[in-house]
């Protein structure tokens, strides 16, 4: 087990650069086994779901090398095998091995998956997708076991009772080698969406639509890379070192980013009172004063991110009066607001609306990072905190924050991560 340990209470300043999108990266690297040739990717975010990833591919004698941003998949020699239940489990990304390899073999078995702990998180609109292309799909100790009969998938017309990022990307996974048409509707429409039917569109996937709610993917009988697929920057990465560059930052200039990933999350921000300078791909955010108390509802893409409710609420403790946040999308993800009153923060939970008062001073505390996205919380909060905030279960952080140590340092925080055995992780 990992700590993060910060010695707050300095403002940041300075230049970082976003990394590439863990939600499209965690969907491209099983989508990679699709391929009948090698597979290059660009920007590719050194996170802990990559190298879990990495594990899982080396299982089905994938082999794939990971260095400077550049990951390189080799498919070619890939065989049906048991999936590591240790890596599955470490990630929610994993449950796309169901649809991709549901598209190479036309029949999968795979653990139940991990990730964040923010509610219950369902699949049954993956497997309703599975069953209309001809799947038969069993679930039992723990596994899906996903076959077909006539070893053949088809197309088929999907609606989605849900509007689900998940789903839809299983299903373009699965549907993309099967026989005939495939329309998904009420699909999602993040970008993380767009890339990936780039990438697949890219190898000769015949998909249209990515980015609306209706998908059409006309099937293909192979697939074969011969360029490198760049991977869109991260916007949940991007929003919260805004959050940050909002509640601590002393001048932050912000790089690769695609602001209209952002327009929801900016506008709440302007909506604080933070003078947003948005450039073409970066952002700067100057030194905050009076900041005003704001609403925020969570939803899909174009709405809200719920990925990031929890990274802004510093920010909204540093407004006068009282912001609400209601997460619609996982209203049970509420695991940062023990922690952050165990550092003195004025916030409370009443009927899945979220409270954030204003709080003068946070104080170091040692406290948990329950999943990720509450441990970016704990961190912008540990940042302007007086004293020492240790973050127990620091992997939640690690797992989807590329090089976060050496970026907050190079914005001049005082962090570290610690093992568990006082080893020190640079
Ligand atoms: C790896 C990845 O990309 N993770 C993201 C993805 O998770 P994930 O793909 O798991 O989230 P979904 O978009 O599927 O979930 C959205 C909502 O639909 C519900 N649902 C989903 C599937 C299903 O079969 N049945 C069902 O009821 C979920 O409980 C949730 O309330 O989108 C979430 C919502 O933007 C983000 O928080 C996660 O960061
Ligand atoms: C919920 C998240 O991730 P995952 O779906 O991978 O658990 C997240 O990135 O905020």
């Amino acid at each position: 087990m990992k700590k993060m340990v910060i010695r707050g209470g300095q403002q940041l300043s300075g230049e970082i650069t976003i990394g590439g999108a863990k939600n499209s990266t965690v969907a491209l690297i099983p989508a990679a086994i699709l391929a009948d040739t090698p597979v290059r990717l660009d920007s590719v975010p050194d996170i802990l779901d990559v190298h879990n990833l990495m594990i899982i591919l080396e299982s089905m004698n994938v082999h794939s090398t990971f260095k400077d941003g550049v990951m390189e998949i080799d498919p070619t020699n890939i065989i049906e095998s048991a999936l590591p239940s240790k890596a599955i489990k470490s990630l929610r990304a994993s449950y796309y091995f169901m649809g991709a390899l549901l598209g190479r073999f036309k029949r999968a078995t795979v653990s139940f998956p991990g990730g964040d702990n923010i509610g219950p998180r369902p699949i049954d609109q993956h497997i309703k997708g599975f069953k209309a292309l001809g799947a038969t799909v069993n679930e039992q100790n723990d596994s899906v076991y996903i076959t077909t009969d006539t070893h053949e998938l088809h197309g088929a017309h999907i609606f989605l009772d849900v509007v689900s990022v998940g789903a839809t990307i299983n299903v373009i996974l699965a549907a993309v080698k099967a026989h005939g048409q495939t329309t998904i509707e009420n699909a999602a429409r993040e970008p993380e969406i767009i890339d990936l039917v780039s990438f697949l569109n890219s190898m000769g996937a015949k998909i249209r639509g990515a980015g609306t709610d209706v998908i059409r993917i006309e099937g293909v009988d192979s697939l074969g890379s011969n360029a490198t697929h760049t991977i869109i920057p991260d916007r949940i990465e991007a929003g919260t070192y805004l959050s940050l560059a909002a509640s601590i930052g002393d001048g932050i200039q912000i790089n690769n980013i695609i602001p209209e990933h952002l327009e929801s999350f900016n506008s709440k921000l302007i909506e604080l009172g933070v003078d947003l300078q948005v450039g073409e791909d970066s952002i700067y955010v100057p030194k905050t004063t009076n900041l005003h108390a704001i609403e925020i509802k969570t939803n899909p893409f174009p709405g809200f991110a719920t990925d990031l409710q929890q990274p802004i609420t510093p920010a909204l403790m540093k407004a006068s009066g009282s912001s609400l946040v209601i997460d619609s999308i996982y209203p049970k993800r509420i695991k940062h607001i023990s922690q952050l009153q165990k550092m003195g923060a004025d916030i409370r939970v009443e009927n899945d609306i979220i409270i954030v008062n204003h709080t003068d001073e946070l104080h170091g505390a040692t406290v948990e990072a329950g999943e990720i996205r509450a441990g970016a919380a704990l961190m912008i909060a540990g940042l302007m905190a007086h004293g020492t905030t240790t973050i127990r279960k620091a992997e939640n952080i690690l797992r989807g924050y590329d090089r976060i140590v050496y970026k907050l340092q190079q914005l001049g925080a005082d962090i570290e991560i610690v093992s568990d055995e006082a080893e020190v992780v640079k």
